[in-house]
């Protein structure tokens, strides 16, 4: 093995770190306490645990966190009240209404009634536009997280030929634009993409958020490159015992770590840069809703 592992376990703990000490100022010079609250519908068990690392998290920066659990047989109309009390609540900053959603319910509807200043996931369509004209808005964060770590390792990205494999609204097409907006190179693979593994051997930069454990091989990545894998896949672990699993990235992390220059592990990568950044866009939502200045090096 060659590559560099980017530890995104501690890079998050240090920018959770920034935060904590911005929220401490503002409480201290303001009276003010940044509010995240996150709405979860139905009783999916992986979801259970993310939410609460979120919560235990944003508490530890102290930052207010409200969870608010809801029935899978709850109506869409009850959600929509839900997220409209929490638009109207002044202890509350950031909403992040947990996805997916139950079938019966139109996430787009529910999303795009969070109010845009709150919305800390960037999925509102206002924040989707603004984005993609390179205007300032709410950023995505697992996207987020993931330039912040590309951005430490190569200072500029200008003129890096980067392959996002993954054509999402919540991971590939906001990591797209973001790049972009950066002046890399950027190619978007996704499942009809023709010859895919050529196309990623192309890149200086791969983000692969596929869904699919170990997809990504390690003959198919440029020796030197940098890979973020994205995937969180749970799969089988016999070897743990009966009924157990694991998780394991979109990348098959041995192969891949013999070629790439460096590589995002899972756990451990992108998914604590993802709590991490959270914190810090309910951080600056609260900034912009106070009308204070923004901390710097936690946006886009
Ligand atoms: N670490 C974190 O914080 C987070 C991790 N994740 C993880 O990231 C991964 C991606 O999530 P998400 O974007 O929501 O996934 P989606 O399922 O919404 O999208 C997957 C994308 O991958 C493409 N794809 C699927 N199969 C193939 C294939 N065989 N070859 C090429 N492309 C393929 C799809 O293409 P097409 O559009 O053509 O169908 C689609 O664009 C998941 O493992 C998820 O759990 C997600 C969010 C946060
Ligand atoms: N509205 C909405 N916003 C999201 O951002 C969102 C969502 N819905 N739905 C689910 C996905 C998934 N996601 C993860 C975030 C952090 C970890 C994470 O912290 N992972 C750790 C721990 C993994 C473990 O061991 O369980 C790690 O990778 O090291 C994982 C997954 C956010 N998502
Ligand atoms: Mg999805």
């Amino acid at each position: 093995m060659s590559a560099e592992i980017i530890d995104g376990k501690a890079f998050a703990a240090r920018i959770r770190g920034e935060v904590g000490s911005h929220v401490a100022r503002l409480k201290q010079e303001h009276g003010i306490v940044p509010g995240l609250a996150v709405v979860l519908v139905g009783e999916d068990p992986a979801s259970q645990v993310y939410v609460r690392n979120k919560g235990k998290q944003t508490v530890e920066a102290g930052m207010h966190s409200e969870e608010h659990r809801m029935d899978a047989s709850v109506s869409e109309a009850e959600v929509i009240a839900m997220v409209e009390r929490l638009n109207a609540d002044p202890k509350i900053h950031g909403i992040l209404v947990q996805l997916p959603l139950p079938s019966h319910m139109n996430s787009e509807i529910v999303i795009n009634t969070i109010s845009p200043a709150k919305d800390v996931d960037g999925f509102h369509i206002s924040n989707v536009g603004l984005l993609g004209t390179g205007q300032k808005s709410m950023v995505p964060c697992t996207p987020l997280g993931c330039l912040m770590m590309l951005r430490d390792r190569f200072g500029s990205l200008s003129g890096q030929n980067a392959v996002v494999v993954g054509r999402s609204n919540i991971v590939g097409k906001p990591m797209f634009n973001l790049l972009l907006r950066d002046s890399a190179t950027v190619t978007v693979a996704h499942s009809r993409t023709r010859d895919i593994e050529a196309v990623c051997r192309g890149a200086d930069i791969l983000v692969a958020a596929v869904g699919r454990p170990e997809m990504i091989r390690g003959d198919w990545v440029k020796p030197g490159a940098t890979v973020i894998d994205v995937g969180i896949n749970r799969v089988p672990a016999p070897e743990k015992g009966e009924g157990k699993h694991r998780i394991v990235g979109d990348c098959h992390f041995e192969s891949c770590a013999e070629v790439a220059g460096a590589i995002t592990p899972v756990p451990g990568g992108v998914g604590p840069m993802t709590i991490a950044c959270l914190l810090a866009n309910t951080l600056t939502a609260c900034c912009r809703a106070n009308r204070l200045p923004e901390p710097e090096g936690l946006t886009a």
